[in-house]
């Protein structure tokens, strides 16, 4: 049987079509997931995808956290379910208290949209498995609200733990707290990181094919489980 990665499908999201494509290429079967759905129809992980859910209005993400499937894919993660939120996605999963922090306006006030290099700090999640750790990659960074803070406890407690997966290298993008583009809880089954793995996934389109391990790691993990 194959492995079914979800995808959701906010009003507003950008990205799931890519993250589709990525669960593809990877050779896990994708799933589309819709924001009203309180059945996750069997899939084996989620992902949240990038984009502008709802609009963006209140704060990115904080309207799409109270979406009937999120209440079910909160429960779910809680239990294990292997859940990566992608820029928006990060955003919606901070905003779900499934992950610490918050984003906040990236400090320049601007979108920003470029290839950004990151440090891959924690090779051990769900979802990073298929890296190294201190392993370098490159994948496409855009958005406007890209900050990521916390209070100082809770930034010592993620060092401490391991739980920075993910490291901005070169300049810092937008002000985030101790260069941190990504993050994941104590089990590490849920990640969220800013920039976007699903656009870096085929040498045909670039920058890189970088991103694929996300997709591919996932997958070993979930049949290695099976
Ligand atoms: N690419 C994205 O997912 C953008 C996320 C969010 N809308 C922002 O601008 O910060």
């Amino acid at each position: 049987m194959s492995t079914r990665v979800g995808v959701v499908t906010f009003p507003g999201s950008l990205d799931d079509r890519d993250a589709q494509r990525a669960v593809r290429l990877a050779g896990a079967e994708p799933v589309a997931l819709w924001h009203r759905d309180t059945s996750l129809h069997q899939v084996d992980a989620v992902i949240l995808p990038g984009g502008f859910s709802y609009g963006d209005y209140l704060r990115c993400g904080a309207i799409a956290r109270f979406s009937p499937v999120m209440e079910t894919i909160i429960e779910q993660a809680r239990a294990g379910l292997p859940v990566l939120g992608i820029c928006n996605g990060f955003q919606v999963l901070c905003e779900s208290h499934l992950l610490p922090g918050a984003l906040t306006r990236n400090d320049h006030l601007h979108f920003i949209c470029r290839d950004q290099r990151l440090r891959v700090e924690n090779a051990s999640t769900a979802w990073t498995a298929d890296y190294t750790a201190g392993q370098e990659i490159t994948i496409p960074l855009k958005n406007g609200e890209g900050g990521y803070v916390a209070d100082e406890r809770t930034l010592d407690e993620l060092e401490a733990e391991g739980r920075v997966v993910f490291r901005y290298l070169d300049r810092n993008p937008n002000g985030s707290r101790r260069d941190i583009a990504g993050v994941t809880n104590a089990a590490g089954n849920v990640v969220g990181l800013m920039p976007h793995p699903e656009h870096a996934v085929e040498s045909l389109t670039g920058p890189t094919t970088d991103g694929l391990g996300f997709f591919t790691s996932v997958l070993k993990k979930l049949v290695a489980a099976s």
